[in-house]
């Protein structure tokens, strides 16, 4: 089995309603997406497939959806303020942790028909997620 990754960066404010500590209140991350693709065998080109074809496909997602945008649980009491400022957002049905982002990423390259083994998001240079389906 053959395994290549390609790396996409990008930035996203959130905050974790029902986190104990600082989570809580809003803040951002300037992050990294590791998309893993898997194959049994290699392509025409020699390749499971184009790194560039992985990352167009991840960042068409990920700059629609999460790149400088303000992520947040749907049911948080924030987005009525928020909306009646005009503030741009982005309303999720699960707490914007880098575990959930991760399995976003995931099903969105799933879609596309990239053979995705594995999406890991970096959230800080010390914390990462990992989504993955057996
Ligand atoms: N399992 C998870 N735990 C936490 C998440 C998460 O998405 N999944 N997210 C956060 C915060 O949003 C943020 O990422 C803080 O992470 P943390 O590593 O705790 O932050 P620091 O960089 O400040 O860490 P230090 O090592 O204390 O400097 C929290 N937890
Ligand atoms: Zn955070």
């Amino acid at each position: 089995m053959f395994t290549i990754t390609k790396e996409v960066y990008f930035c996203y404010g959130h905050r974790l309603m029902r986190h104990p500590g600082k989570c809580r209140h809003l803040h951002g991350h300037s992050v990294k997406a590791a998309i893993t693709v898997q194959a049994a065998g290699l392509n025409e080109q020699g390749m499971v497939c184009d790194f560039a074809d992985i990352a167009r496909i991840a960042s068409d997602y990920i700059d629609r959806e999460l790149d400088h945008n303000l992520l947040l649980h749907r049911d948080d009491p924030l987005v009525p303020l928020l909306a009646a400022a005009g503030e741009r957002y982005s309303l999720l049905d699960e707490h914007p942790t880098a575990e959930y982002l991760a399995q976003l990423i995931y099903r969105h390259a799933q879609s596309q028909g990239l053979a995705v083994a594995s999406v890991t998001l970096w959230e800080t240079a010390s914390a990462c997620a990992t989504y993955s389906e057996p």
